[in-house]
């Protein structure tokens, strides 16, 4: 059992600036897939990286299993956006993804072929990275979160640029990740009817909007004006 709960987080970008998220508390369970939504600002990224131990918040806690998340920060990892990414990086799959491996300790071939067949790319490991589809390509950098000992994912917009079908694909490997016992935690704009296929939905601008399951998640936030209605891709 990893549980991951945040409890009242506070955080500003500078001490001049306005607070970005503030008294955000989040529990994250293993074996859960759970959506981070919110529009454009609201503040998702900014949560993943305090989650993962990238910043510290100014005000509350972050524990997993009880203890500070300063000392199991190997126990959550996070995919970054793919704005963030240099795609055109001369890369095989195979190397991009074993570049996940933390503390670059001895990697079997095994390790490395199981987390590729965990997204189904086996096939594409001597491929580069810049001649895969945007799909293939979030799969790829979902293998190298998956070489990393944490039981908990944070998954920054992974959707973002995939069609439909792709989308749905991923959606389809997330959810075999979580029944096999990981905890997932992925951010989207995307807070149409893709929601039903998480098990919990957070919804955020600055402070959690709402959390709880699909539905409950979706009638909150019909009555709330800068998300009603307001669905889009990603
Ligand atoms: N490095 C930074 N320095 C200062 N302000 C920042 C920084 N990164 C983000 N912000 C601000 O924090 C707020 C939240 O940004 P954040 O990227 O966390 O939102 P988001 O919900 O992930 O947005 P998007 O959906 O557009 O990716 C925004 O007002 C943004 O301008």
């Amino acid at each position: 059992m990893t549980c991951l709960i945040a409890k009242n987080l506070t955080y500003s970008y500078s001490r001049e600036s306005n607070p970005v998220l503030e008294e955000v508390s989040v529990s994250l369970r293993p074996g859960t897939l759970t959506a981070l939504v919110g529009p454009n600002g609201a503040g998702k990224s900014t949560l993943l990286n305090l989650l993962q131990g990238h910043n510290k918040p100014d005000k509350g806690k972050i524990t997993i299993d009880g203890n500070e998340l300063v000392n199991n920060r190997a126990q959550v990892a996070l995919m970054p956006q793919r704005g963030k990414l240099n795609w055109n990086f001369p890369i095989t799959i195979e190397g991009l993804v074993s570049l996940g491996r933390v503390n670059h300790s001895k990697l079997s071939c095994c390790e490395l072929e199981a987390a590729l067949q965990r997204v189904g790319i086996s096939h594409l490991a001597k491929r580069r990275l810049d001649s895969l589809s945007g799909g293939q390509q979030q799969r790829a950098l979902l293998a190298k979160t998956l070489m990393s000992p944490a039981k908990i994912l944070l998954l920054d917009e992974p959707c973002s640029a995939l069609d439909p079908p792709a989308r749905e694909d991923f959606l389809l490997i997330i959810r075999q990740l979580a029944d096999a016992g990981l905890s997932l935690f992925v951010s989207s704009h995307d807070w149409g009817s893709s929601l039903n296929a998480y098990d919990k939905v957070v919804a955020l601008d600055k402070t959690v909007l709402a959390n709880g399951s699909p539905l409950e998640v979706q009638q909150k936030l019909d009555s709330i004006d800068c998300m009603r209605g307001n669905y889009c891709c990603g």
